[in-house]
């Protein structure tokens, strides 16, 4: 990607920018609320970072600020999975575009229980389940893992989300409990949806997210510590299914507008990888009707189209 990095003033200058043009956007878009801790989040929150492979970070707003990383957890989950599981972990979830909404269920049951792939719902349930069954305390192995990745010890889950997910589960024990009749989850339902809850429920900022998948732009290994996270096989795999599958049913759209792998969650946040470059990292807590953070898709659009970031072009 050669051309990409400007020089770092005017980075910091165009993040302000975008952030500011965000904030005059008109409010589209609701706060999650299927999960009532998270309603109560500020819609008016607006964050972005950049944090560049050499260890520069870029920010503009409310990017210090922590917030519910939610299905961005996924991405962590299956980069430990897949380096848990190996390839065996492709015959219990697949790697195909769902096409459907990220907590859908109709797809599972013609399918057998297999998921469409590790970003939806039902994809993560069963990565949880495989951590659940390879670590004697998954939650604990899971918190130590982001905040290696991060550089922060002081990343925690939010009691309140954790509770608030707990107690209006349904819809995913019922994913769980169908992949159960399915023979694809192993341990207890009970359990694996306390793993996936809780990795759902951490809080962390638009920094802390941006530089803990650096590795993800840098073939595998995390910029800063130099520790190798995962093989180049597995980092093309993730990026490559964050093209096609994490945005859900908007992957499309956002790959034919923004070209950049990336993850979103219902907190609000959403993490663009841009290979040999950095991480993106936009939230702002108001969602469109697919589940992505309405300003965020904005902002990293036009980041990527003033720094001409596509990994298409
Ligand atoms: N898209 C999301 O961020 C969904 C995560 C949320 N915890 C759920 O399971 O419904």
């Amino acid at each position: 990607m050669e051309g990409i990095p400007l020089p770092p003033k005017h980075t910091g200058e165009l993040l302000k920018d975008v952030v500011a043009q965000a904030r005059a956007l008109p409010n589209e878009g609701a706060v999650a609320d299927y999960i009532p801790a998270l309603a109560k989040v500020d819609p008016n929150y607006l964050g972005l970072a950049v944090v560049e492979l050499d260890g520069q970070v870029h920010t503009a707003g409310d990017a210090h600020v922590p917030f519910s990383i939610q299905s961005i957890s996924k991405v962590f989950g299956l980069t430990l999975a897949m380096e848990r599981m190996g390839d065996s972990l492709w015959e219990r979830v697949r790697m195909e575009p769902s096409g459907q909404a990220f907590n859908s269920i109709m797809q599972l049951e013609w399918e057998h229980g297999i998921p469409r792939n590790p970003f939806i719902n039902a994809g993560a349930i069963v990565v949880a389940d495989t951590l659940v069954c390879r670590y004697s305390a998954s939650r604990t192995a899971f918190t130590q893992f982001v905040q290696s990745l991060a550089q922060n010890e002081s990343i925690q889950v939010n009691e309140q989300v954790w509770d608030s997910e707990r107690e209006h589960g349904a819809r995913n024990a019922a994913l769980a409990y169908l992949m159960k009749s399915f023979g694809n989850i192993k341990a207890s339902v009970e359990h694996v949806l306390d793993h996936y809850f809780y990795q759902c429920s951490l809080d962390m900022s638009c920094v802390d997210l941006a530089r803990a998948l650096g590795f993800l732009a840098n073939r595998g290994v995390q910029p800063g510590t130099d520790e190798v996270v995962c093989d180049p096989r597995s980092t093309h795999r993730i990026n490559a299914m964050m093209s096609t599958s994490g945005m859900y049913d908007q992957s499309g759209e956002f790959a034919f507008s923004v070209g950049l792998p990336a993850k979103g969650g219902v907190g609000g946040g959403l993490v663009a990888v841009v290979p040999d470059y950095g991480v993106i990292c936009a939230w702002s807590p108001r969602l469109n009707p697919y589940g992505n953070s309405h300003r965020g898709m904005f902002m990293v659009r036009t980041l990527a189209e003033e720094l001409g970031l596509s990994v298409y072009s």
